[in-house]
């Protein structure tokens, strides 16, 4: 039995070398990218790294000593980086109790390199055995306890973190093992492995018995891991965590409201809001963009209900994800919402991103639907992903939204500047309305005005905001009739 609990004591010392190995090559790979002014580029990188390597939690950045983004965006709360607990040789850092951003329930272990930190949380350290009474732990030289499985008596934990033991004592059977600069431990408690059956399972358990369980833990192990930040999302869908706001869009020739689009925030416990850039791509890679689309479809037409009290001519924009656009399995959803709360179809635009229309022939058939059931379709964000000109003469669509990538780029001596006339030639061509996002300065608007752009978003109007605040954003500066929306579409709505 003491033979076993070294034996776990060992692979429990295996399992964190393999993890802080993990977290420095997910360091080696950002820091030879030379990643350091976290751009959305640089987010992505650190998300798909803690994608990848099973064993990250969250990668963080910190800008001159204060935290600058994370894999959930860019970040103003004052958390500083605090000095490494311990330093390895190749001069990479890990402090203990760290705070993780988003992760519920207890602080992380940070493994850090020259701004960049790699967050676990301690119980995948010791995340070992299935179906054991034992209990793990890791320390560090000198005492400080990095991570533990379960509870343990104070005083054995001293004995065990001061250096390699085995042995007894009235309650206990222990082991612990040294690696350079870290103790692993197991504990039995005697009372739980003195019955005759329990205890010829721990006298006889076979070296290969050990290394079965082993295996399978492990592949529990990993398993779990991809599935948490799947989990957290889906329960914050379940938990009512995901809100809608709304930011204006204004009709670009008089500066007046015509509709709004909306875009979902994950509210954290604490208020803060996680934007959807930051995880959209994680719910598309886990199958939970659908959950999401049903929530805003749900909420957004409830929401509508009550602006159109104010007006019958507004109109909301859904984004739906990249798969939804593909299989169409939305268009029912959104009829048996609309008749719900007696919303006409024209009142509901839907935006589709580029990467929805990869399989054109599936996007067809389903803009088809959507048209034929009343609403408008909007490709979003061109020009930044796989789109070309064939492929939107290809597609039914109603409006184009040029990208703030773009509409950035008027009056400077960008090279994507000479772009934009381009696109918006283009959508004139193919008679698509255009819908310019991200407009920030007067500029932009005398530029897109006199380029014939009639509608537009951006925060030199409004950013997006809470239901309440844009009933009342609306009611103020709402546009005449259908100003500068597209007349045919909304024509049908009029009567609604
Ligand atoms: N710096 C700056 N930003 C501005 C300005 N005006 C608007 N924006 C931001 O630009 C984004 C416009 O939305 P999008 O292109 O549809 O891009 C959206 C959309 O593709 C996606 N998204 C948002 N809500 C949903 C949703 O419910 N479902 C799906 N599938 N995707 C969503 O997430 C993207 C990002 O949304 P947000 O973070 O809310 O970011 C929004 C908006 O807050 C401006 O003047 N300056």
């Amino acid at each position: 039995m003491l033979l076993d609990l070294s034996e776990y004591a060992k692979i429990t010392l295996g399992r964190f070398n393999d993890t802080i190995s993990q977290a420095n090559t997910a360091l080696g790979i950002i820091s030879s990218e030379q990643w350091d002014d976290c751009s959305p580029a640089h987010i992505g990188r650190m998300r798909q790294l803690s994608v990848d390597i099973m064993t990250i939690d969250e990668i963080v950045y910190y800008r001159n000593g204060r935290l600058s983004c994370t894999i959930w965006g860019n970040t103003n709360r004052a958390i500083l980086e605090r000095a490494p607990d311990h330093t390895l040789p190749n001069g990479v850092g890990i402090t203990l109790n760290v705070e993780s951003t988003v992760s519920r329930g207890g602080s992380m272990v940070a493994v850090s390199h020259r701004g960049h930190a790699v967050l676990v949380k301690p119980q995948r350290m010791v995340d070992v055995l299935l179906d054991t009474h034992a209990t793990l732990g890791v320390a560090m030289d000198g005492g400080r306890l990095v991570a533990l499985s379960g509870s343990a008596d104070p005083e054995l934990l001293a004995v065990l973190t001061s250096g390699p033991a085995v042995g007894a004592d009235a309650r206990h059977f222990y082991a612990s093992v040294g690696g350079p600069g870290f103790i692993a431990f197991a504990i039995a408690e005697r009372s739980a492995i003195e019955g005759r059956w329990r205890e010829e399972l721990w006298l006889l358990l076979p070296l290969g018995g050990v290394v079965s369980l082993v295996l399978v833990a492990t592949v529990a192990w990993f398993s779990r891991h991809r599935l948490s930040l799947r989990s957290e999302l889906a329960s914050a869908i379940r938990n009512g965590e995901l809100v809608v706001h709304y930011q204006p869009i204004m009709s670009l020739g008089t500066g007046r409201c015509v509709g709004a689009e909306a875009l979902v925030r994950w509210q954290q416990p604490d208020g803060r809001m996680i934007p959807p850039d930051s995880f959209i791509p994680i719910a598309e890679e886990f199958g939970l963009i659908a959950d999401i689309t049903d929530f805003m479809i749900d909420r957004v037409v409830r929401d509508l209900a009550d602006m159109l009290a104010i007006d019958r001519s507004v109109y909301v924009a859904i984004n739906i994800g990249a798969s939804d656009i593909g299989s169409g399995r939305f268009l029912p959803v959104l009829d048996r919402a609309l008749a719900r709360w007696n919303v006409a179809a024209p009142h509901v635009w839907l935006e589709a991103t580029e990467r929805g229309f990869v399989d054109a022939d599936a996007a067809r058939k389903t803009i088809t639907a959507a048209r034929a059931a009343g609403h408008l379709v909007a490709i979003d964000d061109f020009g930044t992903g796989y789109s070309s000109l064939s492929l939107l003469e290809k597609l039914p669509l109603d409006a184009l939204k040029i990208d703030k990538a773009f509409v950035d780029s008027i009056g400077k001596d960008a090279a994507t500047s000479i772009v934009i006339p381009h696109i918006i030639g283009m959508a004139k061509e193919l008679s698509l309305a255009i819908v310019a996002e991200g407009i920030e300065t007067e500029e932009q608007v005398d530029y897109l005005r006199k380029a014939g752009v009639k509608l537009g978003q951006g925060w030199l109007y409004a950013k997006a905001m809470p239901l309440g605040d844009i009933i009342d954003y609306y009611g103020h500066n709402k546009a005449g009739p259908w100003d500068g929306v597209p007349v045919d579409a909304l024509d049908q709505a009029d009567g609604a």
